[in-house]
Protein backbone atom coordinates (compact mmCIF):
# COMPACT_ATOMS: atom_id res chain seq x y z
CA UNK A 1 0.00 0.00 0.00
CA UNK A 2 1.41 3.16 -0.79
CA UNK A 3 2.03 6.09 1.99
CA UNK A 4 2.98 9.12 -0.11
CA UNK A 5 1.98 10.57 -3.45
CA UNK A 6 4.07 12.64 -5.72
CA UNK A 7 2.29 16.14 -6.15
CA UNK A 8 3.14 17.49 -9.33
CA UNK A 9 2.61 21.37 -8.70
CA UNK A 10 5.02 24.57 -8.47
CA UNK A 11 1.70 25.77 -6.22
CA UNK A 12 2.69 26.47 -2.44
CA UNK A 13 -1.29 26.05 -1.73
CA UNK A 14 -1.53 22.99 -3.21
CA UNK A 15 1.41 21.60 -0.90
CA UNK A 16 0.37 23.91 2.27
CA UNK A 17 -3.63 21.92 1.62
CA UNK A 18 -2.31 18.24 1.37
CA UNK A 19 -0.34 18.86 4.48
CA UNK A 20 -3.79 19.98 6.10
CA UNK A 21 -4.96 16.77 5.59
CA UNK A 22 -1.99 15.01 6.73
CA UNK A 23 -0.94 13.66 3.07
CA UNK A 24 2.32 12.84 2.63
CA UNK A 25 3.95 13.88 -0.62
CA UNK A 26 6.89 14.86 -2.54
CA UNK A 27 7.22 17.31 -5.33
CA UNK A 28 7.59 15.96 -8.78
CA UNK A 29 7.94 19.29 -10.40
CA UNK A 30 8.85 19.75 -14.27
CA UNK A 31 12.94 20.48 -15.67
CA UNK A 32 13.76 24.00 -15.80
CA UNK A 33 13.63 23.96 -19.57
CA UNK A 34 10.13 22.42 -19.56
CA UNK A 35 7.26 25.19 -21.01
CA UNK A 36 4.27 24.11 -18.38
CA UNK A 37 2.60 27.30 -19.18
CA UNK A 38 2.17 25.73 -23.05
CA UNK A 39 -0.15 23.48 -21.70
CA UNK A 40 -2.38 25.89 -20.43
CA UNK A 41 -3.49 27.58 -23.72
CA UNK A 42 -7.29 27.49 -24.02
CA UNK A 43 -8.53 26.06 -27.26
CA UNK A 44 -11.13 28.33 -29.29
CA UNK A 45 -14.55 28.19 -27.56
CA UNK A 46 -13.75 25.59 -25.03
CA UNK A 47 -15.87 25.51 -22.57
CA UNK A 48 -14.45 26.19 -18.67
CA UNK A 49 -15.13 22.64 -17.16
CA UNK A 50 -13.80 20.71 -20.07
CA UNK A 51 -10.41 23.10 -20.57
CA UNK A 52 -9.57 22.44 -16.78
CA UNK A 53 -10.36 18.71 -16.78
CA UNK A 54 -8.06 19.15 -20.55
CA UNK A 55 -5.43 20.90 -18.71
CA UNK A 56 -5.14 18.28 -15.58
CA UNK A 57 -5.40 15.44 -18.01
CA UNK A 58 -1.91 16.98 -19.75
CA UNK A 59 -0.27 17.84 -16.40
CA UNK A 60 -0.64 14.85 -15.48
CA UNK A 61 0.69 13.11 -18.77
CA UNK A 62 3.56 15.83 -18.36
CA UNK A 63 4.40 14.17 -15.14
CA UNK A 64 3.81 10.57 -14.80
CA UNK A 65 5.85 10.48 -17.92
CA UNK A 66 8.78 12.25 -15.58
CA UNK A 67 7.99 9.52 -13.04
CA UNK A 68 9.20 7.27 -15.48
CA UNK A 69 12.20 9.04 -17.48
CA UNK A 70 13.38 9.48 -13.64
CA UNK A 71 13.02 5.68 -12.59
CA UNK A 72 11.32 7.08 -9.95
CA UNK A 73 9.23 4.06 -7.28
CA UNK A 74 5.53 3.65 -8.57
CA UNK A 75 3.79 5.83 -6.27
CA UNK A 76 0.12 7.55 -7.39
CA UNK A 77 0.76 11.03 -9.25
CA UNK A 78 -1.55 14.19 -8.41
CA UNK A 79 -2.26 17.33 -10.55
CA UNK A 80 -4.71 19.63 -10.34
CA UNK A 81 -5.65 23.21 -12.41
CA UNK A 82 -7.58 25.68 -11.30
CA UNK A 83 -9.51 28.22 -13.05
CA UNK A 84 -11.81 30.81 -13.02
CA UNK A 85 -14.70 31.23 -15.34
CA UNK A 86 -17.15 34.57 -15.67
CA UNK A 87 -19.89 33.28 -17.67
CA UNK A 88 -17.84 31.24 -20.77
CA UNK A 89 -14.75 33.44 -20.75
CA UNK A 90 -11.67 31.82 -18.80
CA UNK A 91 -9.87 33.51 -17.32
CA UNK A 92 -6.64 31.85 -16.14
CA UNK A 93 -3.73 33.65 -14.37
CA UNK A 94 -2.73 37.17 -14.71
CA UNK A 95 -0.12 38.37 -17.14
CA UNK A 96 0.86 41.27 -15.30
CA UNK A 97 -0.48 43.87 -13.40
CA UNK A 98 -2.58 45.31 -16.26
CA UNK A 99 -3.67 42.40 -16.82
CA UNK A 100 -4.69 41.61 -13.41
CA UNK A 101 -6.30 44.79 -13.06
CA UNK A 102 -8.65 44.16 -16.21
CA UNK A 103 -9.53 40.59 -14.84
CA UNK A 104 -10.97 42.53 -10.97
CA UNK A 105 -12.74 44.67 -13.00
CA UNK A 106 -14.89 41.97 -15.39
CA UNK A 107 -15.32 40.29 -11.92
CA UNK A 108 -15.98 43.33 -9.77
CA UNK A 109 -19.99 43.20 -9.20
CA UNK A 110 -20.76 39.95 -10.62
CA UNK A 111 -20.93 35.97 -9.56
CA UNK A 112 -18.68 33.51 -11.37
CA UNK A 113 -17.85 30.15 -10.84
CA UNK A 114 -13.90 28.93 -10.14
CA UNK A 115 -13.57 25.39 -11.06
CA UNK A 116 -10.79 22.83 -9.78
CA UNK A 117 -9.84 19.62 -11.75
CA UNK A 118 -8.41 17.06 -9.95
CA UNK A 119 -6.51 13.96 -11.39
CA UNK A 120 -4.28 11.53 -9.63
CA UNK A 121 -2.86 8.41 -11.69
CA UNK A 122 -2.39 4.92 -9.88
CA UNK A 123 -0.57 2.46 -11.80
CA UNK A 124 -2.74 2.13 -15.24
CA UNK A 125 -5.74 3.65 -13.01
CA UNK A 126 -6.61 7.30 -13.76
CA UNK A 127 -9.03 8.90 -11.03
CA UNK A 128 -10.79 12.47 -11.35
CA UNK A 129 -12.64 15.09 -9.83
CA UNK A 130 -14.32 18.31 -10.26
CA UNK A 131 -15.36 20.87 -8.12
CA UNK A 132 -16.96 23.97 -9.07
CA UNK A 133 -17.80 26.61 -6.59
CA UNK A 134 -19.72 30.15 -7.04
CA UNK A 135 -18.03 33.23 -5.60
CA UNK A 136 -20.53 36.68 -5.70
CA UNK A 137 -17.97 39.83 -5.94
CA UNK A 138 -18.45 43.15 -4.61
CA UNK A 139 -18.51 45.79 -6.76
CA UNK A 140 -15.42 47.54 -5.91
CA UNK A 141 -13.90 50.96 -7.18
CA UNK A 142 -10.72 51.82 -9.08
CA UNK A 143 -8.73 52.71 -6.49
CA UNK A 144 -9.68 49.27 -4.64
CA UNK A 145 -8.50 47.24 -7.51
CA UNK A 146 -5.38 49.54 -7.85
CA UNK A 147 -4.83 48.81 -4.14
CA UNK A 148 -5.22 44.97 -4.48
CA UNK A 149 -2.71 44.85 -7.76
CA UNK A 150 0.06 47.04 -5.99
CA UNK A 151 -0.67 44.66 -2.97
CA UNK A 152 1.36 42.14 -5.28
CA UNK A 153 -1.33 39.15 -4.17
CA UNK A 154 -3.37 38.47 -7.90
CA UNK A 155 -0.15 37.31 -9.52
CA UNK A 156 0.13 33.98 -10.45
CA UNK A 157 -3.49 33.30 -9.13
CA UNK A 158 -6.42 32.02 -11.63
CA UNK A 159 -8.91 35.06 -12.05
CA UNK A 160 -5.98 37.37 -10.12
CA UNK A 161 -7.44 36.91 -6.45
CA UNK A 162 -6.74 34.56 -3.45
CA UNK A 163 -9.55 33.78 -1.42
CA UNK A 164 -7.06 32.94 1.07
CA UNK A 165 -5.99 36.58 1.07
CA UNK A 166 -7.01 39.89 1.53
CA UNK A 167 -9.29 39.21 -1.39
CA UNK A 168 -12.10 38.30 1.54
CA UNK A 169 -12.85 41.52 1.50
CA UNK A 170 -14.33 41.49 -1.81
CA UNK A 171 -16.65 38.72 -1.39
CA UNK A 172 -20.20 38.73 -0.56
CA UNK A 173 -21.00 35.25 -1.26
CA UNK A 174 -19.63 31.48 -1.40
CA UNK A 175 -20.90 28.23 -2.57
CA UNK A 176 -19.06 25.09 -2.83
CA UNK A 177 -15.47 24.48 -2.07
CA UNK A 178 -13.46 27.23 -0.11
CA UNK A 179 -9.84 24.62 -0.34
CA UNK A 180 -11.33 24.18 -4.43
CA UNK A 181 -11.17 28.03 -4.57
CA UNK A 182 -8.00 27.91 -3.23
CA UNK A 183 -6.84 25.43 -5.74
CA UNK A 184 -6.96 22.09 -4.32
CA UNK A 185 -10.45 20.58 -3.06
CA UNK A 186 -9.99 18.61 0.16
CA UNK A 187 -13.04 16.29 0.19
CA UNK A 188 -12.51 15.24 -3.61
CA UNK A 189 -8.70 15.07 -3.02
CA UNK A 190 -8.80 12.69 -0.32
CA UNK A 191 -11.64 10.45 -1.79
CA UNK A 192 -9.19 10.20 -5.20
CA UNK A 193 -6.49 9.37 -2.79
CA UNK A 194 -8.08 6.95 -0.67
CA UNK A 195 -9.27 5.15 -4.20
CA UNK A 196 -5.75 5.15 -5.15
CA UNK A 197 -5.09 2.82 -1.48
CA UNK A 198 -3.49 6.23 0.36
CA UNK A 199 -4.71 6.36 4.37
CA UNK A 200 -6.46 9.70 4.52
C1 LIG B 1 -9.09 31.52 -7.35
C2 LIG B 1 -7.81 31.25 -6.62
C3 LIG B 1 -6.71 30.67 -7.22
N1 LIG B 1 -5.56 30.46 -6.55
C4 LIG B 1 -4.37 29.85 -7.20
C5 LIG B 1 -4.27 28.33 -7.09
C6 LIG B 1 -3.30 27.99 -8.20
O1 LIG B 1 -1.96 28.04 -7.69
C7 LIG B 1 -3.50 29.12 -9.22
C8 LIG B 1 -4.13 28.64 -10.48
O2 LIG B 1 -3.13 28.21 -11.35
P1 LIG B 1 -2.90 26.71 -11.81
O3 LIG B 1 -2.45 26.77 -13.23
O4 LIG B 1 -4.07 25.86 -11.46
O5 LIG B 1 -1.70 26.21 -10.88
P2 LIG B 1 -0.21 26.73 -10.77
O6 LIG B 1 0.31 27.23 -12.09
O7 LIG B 1 -0.14 27.70 -9.61
O8 LIG B 1 0.56 25.42 -10.32
P3 LIG B 1 0.72 24.03 -11.13
O9 LIG B 1 0.17 24.20 -12.54
O10 LIG B 1 2.19 23.75 -11.11
O11 LIG B 1 -0.06 23.02 -10.32
O12 LIG B 1 -4.36 30.09 -8.60
C9 LIG B 1 -5.45 30.80 -5.21
O13 LIG B 1 -4.39 30.61 -4.58
N2 LIG B 1 -6.54 31.34 -4.57
C10 LIG B 1 -7.71 31.60 -5.22
O14 LIG B 1 -8.66 32.11 -4.58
Amino acid sequence: MPDCVYLASQSPRRRQLLDQIGVRHELLLAEPGEDAEALEAVRGREAPARYVQRVTALKLDAAVARQRARGLPPAPVLCADTTVALGATILGKPEDAEDAGRMLAALSGHTHRVLTAVAVQHGDQRLRALSVSEVCFDALTPAQIAAYVASGEPLGKAGAYAVQGRAQAFIRTMRGSYTGIMGLPLFETAQLLRQAGLPC
